[in-house]
């Protein structure tokens, strides 16, 4: 499926390029649409503009013997968060800085005597310009990763969005991998090579090191049970994983801490499948779990593909000498954990502490204890430098018209005016699904998975960037012809219906509680977790966070429940429409053989022709 979409979008990415040349009459530059930027005749020299009001941190951090940052969901956020609106400049440090900012962090260390660790837990595709805005025959994600691999990384991991397209997998392999000299982990993911039968594991299946204080590592890199990878790769689940001879002779040996990094949330996951087997042998050394923050969803995806967009700061301890810590998503945060190690010999509690950081130059300094003027360093510059080449080379600052207002995923409920995905489903896509379409003349019904959008839109120029950033994927749209109406409104209701026990959507419930706050806070995020003390670096008040359907739709054609009318649905998720259909009707048996390319248009375009439509008047 995955191959029948990547052909579909290269084959149209160029047309869509060119048609939007022609129409758009104004380019506005980076200086206009970004808060960080470089000048036009000096690449190297970057600007930023005036800043805005960004809180510092609310106290030290603090610091153990083994210590740990840590990134997760980084999606291609390289160059930050550089929009104005509230909370957005909390996230506006690029990866340049942050490379600084590690930098700094490590020498620190150095002088403490203690250990620091840089480690990632996956999800490096699909998110902004600078992973999606390739040219035509390009990979993605493949330029971006160049950044991200001149960073320090004692661990990383593998996500599913590694995993969605073989091609990236591959890249991966092939160039992103072999830079980390080992430490690239995928415990349980595998690939299959070009011209052979069998699977490879993609990175390793397990690390074990010195740190540079000399305490023995064992590293591992989990994948939760995903199955909605592409051809030519698998993923094996995780009660298989542990009963793996490799692995238990793996764990036999004592480290002096057990680090699991892996792209599963810390709660309500297998986490404690992988840890009882650790704790089987090892009842007291440390472990140190590393996650990232999938909804519930996520994992009923496969079977049920709903939105998986709760990647949320999080800290829960499977023991007292344990401790598992989810760091955010998008460079919105970074995630800080230290522990005070023992000598193992009894049962006492280790001292944890984590702490989730706002990724902005104020943060950065305030715990380097360094100014404006000596915070950078010449890789941290060389690294934003070259992501705004990146940023120029593929044409990031193209502007298809200027948004009206904000749309937010979840800070608007669905559906109303603010919301973006009423935007997307009811005027964008149903907007560019008619651009010359030859089934004008028969009404239509759309279905979306929310999932598919992935950020909101915020009002003033909106930018190619902007658009990859909304809605990065490139999954083209089908249909099947003659549905009656009734029978397309019962696949949406069949698609939200709760699917399991676990499905903890309470999606019409309204705004989930807004925590109180000092009003003069800054808006941004305030995290309960489960672990001891606020986690917090920097005290906000909470944005409003609305919940979300799995699915959404169109508004449906003004005519009879009988009319036959064509039932529209992006192409990832055809298996659960064409199952929902054939279980709420039994006078035909639909297949995949039913269902048609109804326009050139794919996902990731179709905010970029409602603009030009509609934003771009004077
Ligand atoms: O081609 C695709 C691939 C994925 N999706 C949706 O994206 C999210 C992924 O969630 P994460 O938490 O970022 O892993 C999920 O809702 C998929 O359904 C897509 O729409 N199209």
């Amino acid at each position: 499926m995955a191959g029948k979409r990547l052909q579909a979008a290269n084959a149209k990415k160029s047309l869509f390029l060119s048609a939007m040349k022609k129409t758009i009459a104004v380019i506005y530059s980076l200086a206009v649409i970004s808060a960080v930027y470089a000048c036009d005749d000096d690449p190297t020299h970057i600007h930023r503009r005036a800043p805005a009001i960004i809180t510092p941190p609310s106290r030290q951090l603090d610091w153990g013997d083994i210590n740990i940052i840590h990134t997760t969901d980084t999606h291609g956020w390289l160059l930050g968060h550089q929009k104005t609106s509230s909370p957005e400049p909390n996230y506006s440090g690029t990866f340049g800085d942050f490379s600084s900012f590690v930098s700094h962090m490590k020498d620190i260390a150095d002088k403490k005597g203690v250990d620091l660790l840089l480690v990632d837990s996956g999800d490096l595709h699909d998110g902004t310009g600078l992973t999606d805005g390739f040219p035509p025959g390009g990979i993605d994600a493949h330029d971006s990763n160049e950044f991200f691999a001149k960073l320090p990384y004692d661990v990383l991991t593998i996500g599913n969005h590694e995993l969605y397209v073989y091609n990236n997998t591959l890249d991966i392999y092939n160039n992103f991998i072999p830079k980390f000299n080992g430490r690239y982990l995928s415990s349980n993911a595998n690939i299959t090579l070009p011209g052979t039968s069998g699977t490879v594991p993609i990175g390793n299946r397990w690390a074990k090191f010195k740190t540079q204080k000399g305490r023995n590592v064992t590293a591992l890199g989990v994948l939760f049970d995903f199955t909605g990878n592409d051809k030519g790769t698998s993923v094996q689940k995780v009660e298989d994983l542990v009963k793996e001879p490799w692995f238990l002779e793996v764990i036999k040996e004592e480290p002096a801490l057990f680090l699991l990094a892996g792209h599963m949330p810390v709660q309500k996951d297998k986490w404690p499948v992988v840890f009882n087997a650790i704790r089987a042998v090892h009842p007291l050394t440390p472990i140190v779990i590393l996650g990232d923050a999938h909804s519930n969803f996520l994992i009923i995806i496969h079977s049920h593909l709903g939105s998986g967009h709760s990647h949320i700061r999080d800290c829960t301890q499977l023991d007292g000498r344990s401790m598992s810590l989810q760091s955010g998503r998008y460079m919105e945060t970074v995630g800080w954990l230290s522990a005070k190690l023992d000598d193992n010999k009894a049962n006492k509690n280790i001292t944890f502490t984590r702490r989730y950081l706002d990724p902005n130059r104020v943060t950065y300094e305030y715990h380097t204890n360094l100014t404006e003027t000596d915070f950078d360093t010449s890789i941290g510059k060389s690294i934003t430098t070259g992501l705004l080449a990146l940023a120029k080379k593929f044409n990031l600052d193209f502007i298809y018209g200027t948004a009206p207002r904000d749309y937010t995923l979840n800070q608007d409920p669905y559906p109303s005016e603010g919301s973006a995905l009423t935007l997307f489903i009811e005027d964008a896509v149903p907007y560019a699904l008619a651009l010359s379409n030859p089934r004008n003349n028969t009404p239509n019904f759309i279905i979306a998975n929310s999932g598919s959008q992935r950020f909101d839109v915020y009002s003033g120029p909106f930018s190619k960037n902007d658009l990859l950033t909304a809605s990065p994927y490139a999954d083209p749209f089908f249909y099947i012809p003659s549905v009656p109406l009734s029978q397309a409104k019962q696949v949406l209701a069949d698609l939200n219906k709760p699917s399991t026990a676990n499905d903890l959507s309470d999606y019409g419930n309204g705004a989930s509680p807004v925590k109180a706050a000092d009003s003069n806070d800054t808006l941004g995020y305030v995290t309960h977790d489960s672990c001891p003390g606020d986690g917090d670096d920097t005290v906000h008040k909470a944005l409003a966070q609305y919940n979300l359907p799995h699915y959404i739709s169109s508004k449906p054609p003004n005519v009879s429940e009988q009319t036959p009318i064509d039932l529209v649905f992006i192409n990832f998720i055809e298996p659960r429409v064409i199952a929902s259909l054939n279980s709420i009707q039994k006078v035909k048996v639909y297949s995949s053989a039913d269902a048609h390319q109804y326009s050139p248009v794919v996902l990731n375009q179709a905010l970029g022709y409602y603009a030009i439509g509609h934003w771009n008047k004077d």
